[in-house]
């Protein structure tokens, strides 16, 4: 695998591919529900073209509700989501599927994201509109874009391989030439090696078209080779972001240590290396207490959490090449 392509430097200031902001999502109505913690609490955040922004978190973190926000499956209850600049907050799923050339997703399963019954054609020509003249050619091209024969179209899923299904996903959201996908784990299903040859198709793909990604994913491995910027979230809340180099190697966050280390990592050496830093920290992974809403979410499992960290939510602020969210992250030596 090669390292994350550097963003171009025109990035910053295009007008984002995909802007999140003070998003904002609560399961369930009613009173219980509002006195709940969200599951996503005042997250924001942009993605510019051909970026990949990696969102990273434990099971639970939220994640996938902010996918499911953002493509209009699950409606926020504060915040707004912004693509190309155009507020589609409060678009119906209805409308929001003619955007389909500027937003899709690519989800974690190619065995169930597939329809077993329909030819890949058929499934490639789904997401165009109705009548489109040449959607049989575009089918194909989408095929070849990932590595895959233009005859294709006439096959089954059952008769292609995990990491093949998953380049068909690919070519169906690439076939409306969109600006924007949702990478929901989208190689974690898939062994190792296809894995590499996955993340490398996406990297070219993104490159090549200038596609910005939502890259959704637990394993910071992963998110590191294909995104330049990560967003670390816990309990719904954003804890740290930045350049992702820094986010993983000079962790800022006491949590993004214990992920960080948590990452499998090829070479056994650091893999122990980075327990033992790990256990040295303190960081269990199994559930801990509730924490207090008026404080930090991770203060109680975190080895550095003082009085303060109960009583007051930390601001997310610079540190090194970061912002973070840590009232202790200078104690932090990573
Ligand atoms: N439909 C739902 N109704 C109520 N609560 C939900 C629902 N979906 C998710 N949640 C809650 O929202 C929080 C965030 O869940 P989410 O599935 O977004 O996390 P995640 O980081 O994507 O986890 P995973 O990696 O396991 O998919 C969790 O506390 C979860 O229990």
């Amino acid at each position: 695998m090669t390292a994350a392509a550097p963003v171009r430097e025109d990035a910053a200031t295009t007008t984002p591919a995909l802007e999140v902001r003070d998003l904002v999502v609560r399961y369930g109505s009613g009173r219980k529900a509002r006195a709940a913690a969200p599951a996503i609490d005042r997250v924001s955040f942009t993605v510019a073209p051909g970026e990949t922004l990696g969102l990273v978190g434990e099971s639970g973190s939220g994640k996938s509700t902010i996918g499911k926000a953002i493509l209009g499956l699950q409606p926020p209850s504060e915040g707004q989501v912004l693509v190309q600049g155009r507020d589609i907050t409060s678009l119906p799923l209805r409308k929001r599927r003619g955007l389909a050339a500027d937003l899709r997703v690519v989800f974690q399963d190619p065995y169930s994201s597939l329809n077993p019954a329909r030819t890949i054609g058929q499934t490639l020509v789904e997401p165009l509109p109705r009548g489109t003249a040449d959607a049989t050619t575009r089918a194909r091209q989408a095929l070849e874009s990932v590595g895959l024969p233009g005859d294709a179209v006439d096959r089954y899923p059952t008769q292609f391989s995990g990491g093949q299904r998953q380049r068909i996903a690919i070519a169906r959201s690439l076939v409306v030439r969109p600006k924007v996908i949702v990478l929901d784990e989208p190689v974690s299903a898939l062994d190792l090696s296809t894995q590499a040859q996955v993340l490398n198709l996406l990297a070219d793909l993104r490159d090549e078209h200038g596609l910005a990604f939502l890259f959704v994913a637990h394993d910071l491995g992963v998110v590191r080779f294909l995104a330049q910027r990560t967003v670390v979230l816990y309990r719904g809340q954003v804890m740290e972001t930045g350049p992702v180099d820094d986010v993983t190697l000079h962790p800022r966050h006491p949590y993004t240590a214990a992920l960080t280390s948590a990452a499998p990592v090829p070479r056994p050496a650091e893999q122990a290396a980075r327990r033992a830093a790990r256990e040295a920290l303190g960081i269990g992974t199994a559930g801990a207490a509730a924490p207090s809403p008026t404080g930090c979410p991770f203060a109680t499992r975190c080895p550095l959490a003082t009085e303060v960290c109960t009583t007051e939510r930390p601001a997310l602020r610079q540190v090194g090449a970061s912002l973070t969210a840590c009232h202790h992250a200078e104690e932090l030596t990573a």
